[in-house]
Parts: C-alpha cells; structure tokens; sequence
C-alpha cells in the first residue's frame, strides 16, 4: 500500500465525541457455507449485519474493512457453525482492540427443507426465512436463532356462526317430515345449499426467536421448524394434490385458532424444550375477514431476558 494515502480512521480524531453502541455494516451480500444440525451443509445467500461498538469517545472510526474482511474469509475458507460463528465475534473485537469490547453480527437467508405432504407422500421445497445472531458482550456469549413459518389459521368464531347457517338450513329443509331418512340427508350434505357456510380462513406467519443454550454447539433449524410446524399442525404445504387438500381442509377444521391460541400452541412447546434459554414470538394472522392482522406476542418471561 502507498504510505502517502490518508488514513482518517487512524490519524484524526471526532470532531464532536462520544461512545457509541454500534458501528458497522448492514446488507453485506454474501454466499455462506452452512452447518445445520442433522442437514447436509450448504450454500445460502446470505445478507449480514456486522458491528463492534466503539467505545473510544475520540477515535474518529471503526476499521470497516476489517469488520468485511473477516467475513469474506468465512465465506470463502470456511462453514458458518456454531464455533466458526463464535470466531467471526472474537475476531471483530480483536481486530478493533482499543476501540471495541462488543461485537455483533447477524446472518440473514432463506433456508430451504424438503417437506412431505400430507397423504400423497410426494414432496416439495419450503423456503423459511432465518436469521442467525451472535452478540460478543465483554465476554459474554449470546447466540440467537430466529426463523418464520407460515401457516393457515382458520377463525374459531367464524366456525361456529357457519356451523349455526348450516344447522337453519337443515331445520329449513327437512323441518316438515317426521323422519329423515339417512340418504337423504347424506346426499343433501354434500351439495353447497347443505354446507351453506364456510369459515374464514387466513395465511399466517409465526416469527419465533430463541436463545440458544450454551451447550448446543450446532444450530437446530430444522428441529424448530419442524417444533412449530407440529405445535401449528397446519403449516403451509409445498407439493399438494387432491388428497393433500382434502387432509389439509380436515386439519384446518380440527385446528381452529384465534392468534391468542397460535401463540399459547407455540409458548406450551418452547417451555417445553431445554435447548432455549429464553424466546420471543410473535404471531400473525393476516385477516381475510379484516384488512388490518391479528397479533399476538409473548415471552419466556425470565427476569432480564427478552422484552415482548
Ligand atoms: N469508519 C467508517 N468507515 C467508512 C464509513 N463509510 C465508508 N467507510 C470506509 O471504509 C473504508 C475502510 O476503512 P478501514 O477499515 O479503516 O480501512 P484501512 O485503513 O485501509 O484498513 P486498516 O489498515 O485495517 O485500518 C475506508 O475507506 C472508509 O472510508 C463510515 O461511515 N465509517
């Protein structure tokens, strides 16, 4: 490097002072090796976050390069895993040592799993979108994993005032006749005028983030996908044929939830599971009856952990 070039980072100081929490990068585009407990390892297109704090009130920067450079190193020399996630924040912090003692970085991607269907035993690809954080505090190790999955949420209450339209018209139909014969009624159950009403349905997306346990030293993202998918039983399908639907109509209507019942589903197995120390969710349910969601949010509710 020519020695005549300017380095302002190293050689001016703030103009107005002051320690600040965060400096860094945001949307770094990169292509990441992963490691997935029980997959395969693969390439994600990843967008990364990356920050160290700058807790010098005069020094004039942080070294962005470095912050980037150690990150494309990753990228091209090594898989994201949990120990390698660990060294990007140790390697953060001592490539800044006088100016930084916080680290943070933060991974973002889509992360594709074969899903079987319902019945048909075909099987297709479901994109959930994930995002894994390491935070570096004096020390102090925090490793996050956060991941969204969409799901079908049909309306309890819209249930049951359909169900009330179809008993009316049932009175209505055959309210003359002293007795009903079984045929009848059957044939008549399956025409439109028997089920008269149907209940509103919406697509719906729980946004879970865990806390990872020291202990675990993978990062589970298909065990919590699957963990929601089982706790929400009516996840989005990839390959569907008419069997699939039909299973998938019998699981909505068995599975009839307000967002207050998603989020009690999911908070029930997170307590359950010991692998995370704290979590944070937040349920949406994107209104097919209203133009506006219906939200639900909720936490572990330990002391100093998340905030709702
Ligand atoms: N700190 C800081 N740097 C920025 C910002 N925007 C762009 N940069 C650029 O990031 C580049 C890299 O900075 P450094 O890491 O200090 O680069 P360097 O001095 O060649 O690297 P070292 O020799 O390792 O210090 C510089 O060209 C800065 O101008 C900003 O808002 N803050």
């Amino acid at each position: 490097m020519p020695t005549s070039m300017p380095d302002i980072a190293n050689h001016t100081t703030a103009q107005t002072e002051g320690a600040l929490d965060w400096v860094g990068m945001s949307k770094i585009e990169m292509p990441i090796m992963l490691a997935s407990k029980g997959e395969n390892d693969r390439m994600v297109s990843t967008h990364i976050d990356a920050f160290v704090n700058l807790k010098d009130p005069q020094a004039k920067g942080i070294h962005m390069s470095r912050l980037y450079l150690i990150l494309d190193e990753l990228s091209t020399s090594n898989t994201l895993s949990y120990q390698t996630l660990v060294s990007v924040l140790d390697s953060f912090v001592s490539s800044h040592d006088d100016l930084s003692d916080q680290a943070k970085v933060e991974f973002n991607f889509e992360y594709h799993l074969r899903r079987k269907s319902l019945i048909s035993g075909k099987e297709g690809w479901k994109a959930y979108p994930v995002k894994l954080t390491g935070l570096l505090n004096q020390g102090k190790l925090t490793i996050e994993l956060s991941v969204e999955v969409r799901y079908s949420s049909t309306c309890p209450c819209s249930a049951a005032l359909s169900r009330q339209l179809i008993q009316q018209a049932f009175q209505q139909k055959f309210s003359g006749s002293e007795q009903v014969a079984l045929n009848d009624v059957h044939e008549w159950l399956g025409t439109s005028e028997g089920i008269v009403a149907t209940p509103h349905s919406q697509r719906s997306i729980a946004e879970v983030k865990v806390k990872l346990n020291n202990s675990l030293n993978e990062f589970p993202i298909t065990e919590l996908v699957n963990l929601l998918e089982d706790a929400l039983q009516t996840p989005v399908q990839a390959a569907v044929k008419r069997e699939d639907e039909q299973e998938f109509a019998r699981l909505n209507g068995q599975n009839l939830m307000f967002c207050e019942d998603a989020a009690r589903r999911v908070q029930h197995c997170l307590n359950q599971n010991e692998q995370y120390d704290d979590f944070w969710l937040r349920i949406n349910h994107l209104e097919s009856l209203h133009a506006h969601d219906a939200v639900s949010i909720t936490t572990k509710g330990i002391s100093g952990g998340y905030q709702p």
